[in-house]
């Protein structure tokens, strides 16, 4: 697992060889270990290089050994004795050094590296800390403030910055590993001890504590209840307030106690779920294996709308050619102007150019003939959106893939109108389009393996985490949804403020409650898919009672803050006031409280006093059992898919590992008695009645996450 060789006579070469990151798992260890031993011990090895093999130097620790009993030897001291012998050790860094990875090349006294590398200690991901050294190295080598930059983001950084931090000695274009072996002879005799990082003092600040004390308040705002980020700051705290040894214990400390914890648990799942989402397959046979995605140099968008602005950016940015279409020359007029200042405040970001030339705008269905993949985006109207797909079906080349990104309709009912089912999917962007990272490919009946291939290949290229979901109102995401939605508004009857559940939800670690999620969502949107379905307006069936609707417990209070014409952030009034419209700042709104209080009296309801766990519980726990009854019905492919949406697409808290994850967590027959104990509570509520999954898998003995397919029935599976 580590390679040994002698170079240019008095080089002792170091290889790790773990395909395909080089992760420094026991094996790894244990020959680093036995081959720096060597090379210290050989009196012709005058210095040492270490590299990876495949042009990646290492990936950092291997985070599958996380969940087993350690074996092997450990890092800390293999690292120490590198740093500690008495001949130079340089790293050649190409592709990626991380977390352990980077920890090792900071033990050893000088880095070179590739232009194209990634340097990074993002064990805080992960729900740790760079525990191998890191956290006091890496402040003695760049200084207190970028230490603890990079520690508690976990960032990435290039070669280049790396250089200007000074955590690399010297980036080249060409190879890396011969530069280094070079250096390597060039630094045999010069003095060791001040690249020893171990010996030196941080480089701080005047007001070191003033500077702590900010991050610590910063990154517990960032943090919302994830412990990684908290104790990354006391660790390099310790790097500039300890000798190095005492720093190392403070470090040990602190790793000891997330080692184990449920947040890394959690946190290490998603890293592994969101590359098994990736692997697709379908109930024919079809997998992301045997299904080649077809090349796509040409797309285009239609609709220049919020959605397709977002969706033409994000397409522009991975370097595509866009041909962008609307309807008339003003809406065309209108779109391009946004589009491109979009691309141009991108840009200047990153100090980059913008890429306009990318961009080409039309009002004529006609340019699209030799589109090879169009994405219609325009108003979510099956009506309209049917008649898109008529005259695309008609206008495009024959095998061209048309693709709808809605957030819930019948992916079918769009592919009839079409000559070509099998070349449509959904691709269901979430807003904004070329920011949220999550991507629901939806797989409609008569889908072929190769569009579903091309449109998760497509996300890819997004910089997306592309999910494969089967067709039903509201995909996975949008219907697991609605449950958390309708337990919000019940909570609001019952007697509790939009407040109280905002900050409940907040506190568990979502970055916005439900109510000013929906402020800023536009609370118009429910009220129109609403009135469509004839919850509210002039369809409802006359002899509902004013809270029941089509057999159900129905809440009107979101038609009725509309109906008052509270639109959420864009007008400035909704659940909560805003100080102008558009503004982002909610404040408690005294007449929203009074409105309840009427509504609660004219409907006779005695308000009762509602506690978080209540909030938490029901919005959650109907929402995961929707997700249990997905999985059932084969709409998501397994847990890691519904987790993976959640937590791209609806800021469900990594450290809480998504809804199906969480239910591991809680224990899989406290959700199911809890589920039953609110259905028996308010057994109007079909929502709350615990899915068959749920209680096949507790009468089942609650197996772990992973073992959860086993139990699925799928008569009817989408996918
Ligand atoms: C006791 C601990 C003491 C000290 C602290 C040290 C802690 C650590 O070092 S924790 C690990 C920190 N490192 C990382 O978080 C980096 C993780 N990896 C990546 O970011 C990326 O994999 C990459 C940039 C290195 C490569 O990206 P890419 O080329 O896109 O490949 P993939 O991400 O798809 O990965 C390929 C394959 O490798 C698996 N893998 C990647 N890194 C690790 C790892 N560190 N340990 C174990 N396995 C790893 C990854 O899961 C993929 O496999 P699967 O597709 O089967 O999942």
């Amino acid at each position: 697992m580590a390679r040994y060789e002698q170079v240019q006579g008095t080089v002792a070469l170091i290889t790790l060889t773990n395909p395909p990151v080089n992760a420094l798992s026991a094996a790894v260890r244990l020959g680093i270990t036995e081959t720096v031993t060597r090379a210290l011990r050989d009196p012709e090895v005058k210095s040492m290089v270490i590299c990876g093999e495949n042009g990646v130097f290492c990936g950092g620790a291997d985070i599958r050994e996380f969940a087993k009993p350690m074996s092997g030897p450990p890092l800390v001291p293999m690292i120490a004795a590198i740093e500690e012998g008495e001949k130079p050790v340089v790293a050649a860094i190409e592709g990626a050094a991380f977390g352990g990875g980077l920890e090792l090349a900071l033990g050893c006294h000088y880095r070179i590296a590739h232009s194209k590398a990634r340097v990074g200690l993002p064990e805080v991901t992960l729900g740790l800390l760079p525990a191998a050294g890191g956290t006091q190295r890496l402040p003695r080598l760049i200084g207190l403030a970028p230490a603890l930059d990079l520690i508690t983001t976990g960032r990435h950084v290039t070669a280049q910055e790396a250089l200007k931090l000074g955590i690399v000695d010297q980036v080249t274009d060409q190879s890396a590993l011969d530069l280094a072996i070079q250096f390597a002879q060039q630094v045999v005799g010069q003095p060791l001890l001040p690249r020893k990082l171990s010996t030196r003092q941080t480089p701080c600040p005047p007001d070191v504590d003033g500077l702590l004390e900010e991050t610590m308040a910063q990154v517990k705002q960032r943090a919302r209840g994830a412990m990684a980020p908290i104790a990354c700051v006391q660790a390099v705290r310790a790097a500039a307030t300890l000798p190095y040894q005492a720093g190392m214990q403070k470090e040990q400390e602190l790793m000891a106690t997330l080692f184990h914890s449920s947040q890394a648990r959690a946190m290490q799942y998603c890293f592994f779920a969101q590359r098994a989402v990736g692997r697709w397959s379908l109930s024919s046979g079809a997998h992301s294996g045997n299904s080649k995605p077809r090349p796509v140099s040409k797309v285009a968008v239609i609709g220049l709308g919020t959605m397709g602005r977002g969706i033409t950016v994000a397409l522009v940015k991975a370097g595509m050619s866009v041909l962008a279409v609307e309807t008339n020359k003003k809406q065309l007029e209108i779109g391009k102007q946004m589009v491109s200042a979009m691309l141009k405040h991108d840009a200047q970001k990153r100090n980059a150019t913008p890429r306009l030339d990318l961009l080409h705008f039309t009002i004529d269905l006609l340019e699209l003939k030799n589109t090879d993949l169009i994405i219609e985006a325009v108003f979510e109207d099956m009506a309209l959106k049917k008649q898109v797909f008529k005259e695309l079906s008609s206008v495009c080349k024959a095998d061209a893939f048309l693709c709808t990104n809605t957030s819930g309709l019948d992916v079918d009912e769009l592919a009839a109108v079409t000559k070509r089912p099998e070349l449509v999917v959904g691709m269901h962007f979430f807003a904004p389009a070329h920011v949220m990272k999550l991507l629901e490919v939806v797989h409609g009946s008569r889908s072929s393996p190769e569009a579903v291939a091309t449109a998760m290949h497509l996300g890819k290229r997004l910089g997306k985490v592309s999910v494969l979901v089967g067709n039903c109102a509201g995909f996975v995401g949008n219907r697991m949804l609605k449950p958390y939605l309708e337990q919000a508004n019940f909570l609001l009857e019952e007697g509790a403020t939009p407040e109280l559940v905002d900050g409940a939800l907040e506190e568990f670690g979502f970055p916005m409650g439900v109510f000013k999620m929906s402020d800023l969502s536009g609370l118009d949107v429910g009220w129109r898919i609403r009135k469509e379905a004839g919850l509210t307006g002039p369809n409802v069936d006359p002899r509902d009672p004013p809270r029941r609707r089509q057999g159900r417990r129905y809440s009107p209070l979101p038609d009725l803050v509309c109906e008052q014409g509270r639109l959420g952030q864009k007008n400035g009034r909704g659940w909560y006031l805003y100080d102008k419209p558009g503004g982002r700042v909610a404040t408690p709104d005294p007449s929203i409280h009074k409105f309840l209080e009427e509504y609660r009296i004219k409907h006779g309801i005695s308000p009762r006093q509602i506690d978080r766990q209540e909030v938490v519980e029901r919005c959650l726990f109907a929402l995961i059992n929707e997700g249990f009854r997905s999985l059932d019905d084969g709409i998501a492919a397994g847990p890691e898919d519904i987790d993976m949406i959640y937590v791209f697409g609806y800021g469900w808290p990594r450290h809480r590992g998504g809804p199906m994850f969480y239910a591991g967590m809680v224990g899989l027959p406290r959700v199911l008695t809890r589920l039953e104990h609110y259905r028996q509570a308010h057994p109007e509520v079909p929502h709350l009645e615990p899915s068959p999954l749920l209680r096949r898998l507790v009468a089942s003995g609650s197996p772990p996450i992973n073992k959860w397919r086993d139990f699925l029935q799928r008569p009817h599976s989408q996918l």
